[in-house]
């Protein structure tokens, strides 16, 4: 069978309609892993690399002759699928988890995770850290599934309100946490790169559940323990 655009349909229209009959959404940030079939991934890739390389040819770039460029097309389809916007197309990592055997129930923290993302408004580059705080219920999960999971999350077109969010309600489905709290420090190149110019300027979200929304010593307590780490 033909790869990409050059098939009857379009590989993205056939899994477009898969979703829409599932009534399922497809924002920028959202994950359809669920309705991509094994064997696709190839197809909308070469179906993103001619549509790449026609943005090139109104870019009025020579890829001919420019021999900076003349792979470019496959490069950036290959970066967005599969890496940069992956989190919009693979399961959700695996995540170990484990008893809370000694009943820790304290406020444990873990930080900083880096952040890498791009706005959904641009496409370019958000790049920040993470903190995130938790007072465990009846289990815990491996340390390092907090950086797989916001790797998950950020590797998507974003907003960092909304990624905040998604991060929170996906920890929260996972550990159950009497109390979790998840902060994202970040630099947004839209803002930086262009527009305003502005490049010292970072936004922070902050979002609070459980214990560290209803108690405010709970809170502070947190925010001090991050603060010089
Ligand atoms: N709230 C929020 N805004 C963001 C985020 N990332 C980028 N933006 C902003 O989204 C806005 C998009 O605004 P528009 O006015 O539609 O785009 P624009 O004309 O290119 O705007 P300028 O950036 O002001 O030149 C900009 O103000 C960005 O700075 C984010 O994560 N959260």
């Amino acid at each position: 069978m033909e790869k990409g655009i050059n098939q009857e349909k379009p590989i993205s229209s056939v899994i477009r309609e898969r979703i829409r009959e599932a009534g399922a959404p497809f924002a920028a940030n959202d994950n359809i892993a669920q309705y991509i079939r094994e064997g696709e991934m190839p197809q909308l890739e070469a179906e993103l690399e001619e549509k790449i390389q026609g943005v090139l040819e109104t870019l009025l770039i020579d890829t001919e002759n420019d021999h900076n460029t003349r792979e470019t097309a496959h490069r950036v389809a290959k970066m967005y699928l599969g890496e940069v916007f992956s989190g919009r197309y693979t399961e959700r990592p695996r995540i170990t988890e484990f008893p809370n055997v000694k009943q820790l129930n304290q406020i444990y923290t873990v930080g900083p995770i880096a952040i890498r993302s791009a706005c959904s408004h641009h496409l370019v580059p958000i790049m920040g850290q993470c903190w995130i705080g938790v007072i465990p219920s009846d289990h815990v999960i491996g340390i390092s599934k907090f950086s797989r999971l916001a790797n998950w999350i950020f590797s998507r077109p974003q907003i960092q309100e909304e990624a905040t969010v998604q991060l929170a309600d996906e920890l929260e489905r996972l550990i159950k946490p009497y109390g979790l709290a998840v902060i994202v420090k970040a630099k947004h190149e839209c803002m930086s790169w262009r527009g305003v110019k502005e490049h010292d300027c970072a936004m922070t979200t902050s979002v609070m559940r459980g214990y560290f929304l209803k108690n405010t010593a709970t809170r502070l307590e947190f925010l001090s323990l991050i603060k010089d780490l």
